[in-house]
């Protein structure tokens, strides 16, 4: 193993809170009640425009123009990126001792995740960070994280990718890349096909090279 590409939402950061006060400023612009935090952990792991879009099913149904709902939401959230928003335990010791390269690959805007990254000094960790809009796909497509490889400069089959949702279990395997899904993330139901020594539900003392090959 030559490199780790890790997931953001979910994974390293509990960013749910902050992602849950922004949708419900983007839903009470728009006339809608708003969501639970439960609702909104079920919605995030596919980009923003589809969380908004899940959003407004929820609350009424999808208008027609989400495009004014889209900015609302990348408005909101960009005012509050990490007041709320945590490193699980153990992610920074974690993070701190991998003497590999390590990157991102999240469906979350490029923009918004350099700055949650930035606010909580995770920037410096990594080498590459690839949002949900840096590449012409998002997850599930392996796009993103074949570009990820690239652009450590290695191939697939040298990196892992760290996840916590189906979405991204999905797109290691489409990737051939090896996999190590965290239990403790945002995943809502079962993941079928996930081996179970590619799970880990701590970060704490945690030795990723043990799933390179699992
Ligand atoms: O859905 C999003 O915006 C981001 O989710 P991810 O970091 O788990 O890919
Ligand atoms: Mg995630």
């Amino acid at each position: 193993m030559k490199a780790i590409i890790f997931d953001l939402d979910g994974t390293l950061v509990h960013s749910a809170p902050d992602i849950h006060a922004a949708a419900n400023v983007m839903l009470a612009h728009a006339g809608r009640d708003p969501v639970t935090l439960d609702q909104v952990i079920g919605f995030i792991g596919n980009g923003i425009e589809k969380l908004v879009e899940r959003c407004m099913r929820a609350t009424g149904g999808v208008p027609d123009d989400l495009t004014p709902h889209y900015a609302e939401m990348n408005c909101a959230y960009a005012k509050d990126l990490t007041t709320l928003t945590r490193l699980f335990d153990g992610v920074r010791e974690t993070l701190d001792a991998i003497d590999l390269p390590m990157a991102l690959c999240t469906n979350k805007p490029e923009t918004p995740a350099r700055d949650l990254c930035d606010q909580l000094d995770l920037t410096r960790n990594f080498t590459v960070i690839t949002g949900g809009d840096s590449t012409l796909a998002k997850k599930p497509d392996p796009l993103p994280l074949v570009h990820t490889a690239v652009a450590l400069g290695l191939t697939v089959e040298e990196c892992l990718y760290v996840g916590d949702s189906v979405t991204d279990f999905r797109t290691a395997r489409a990737a051939e890349m090896a996999f190590a899904y965290f239990t403790g993330g945002y995943q809502p139901t079962p993941v079928e096909g996930l081996r179970s020594e590619e799970c880990f539900g701590s970060w704490r003392g945690l030795d990723l090279s043990r799933f390179h090959g699992a």
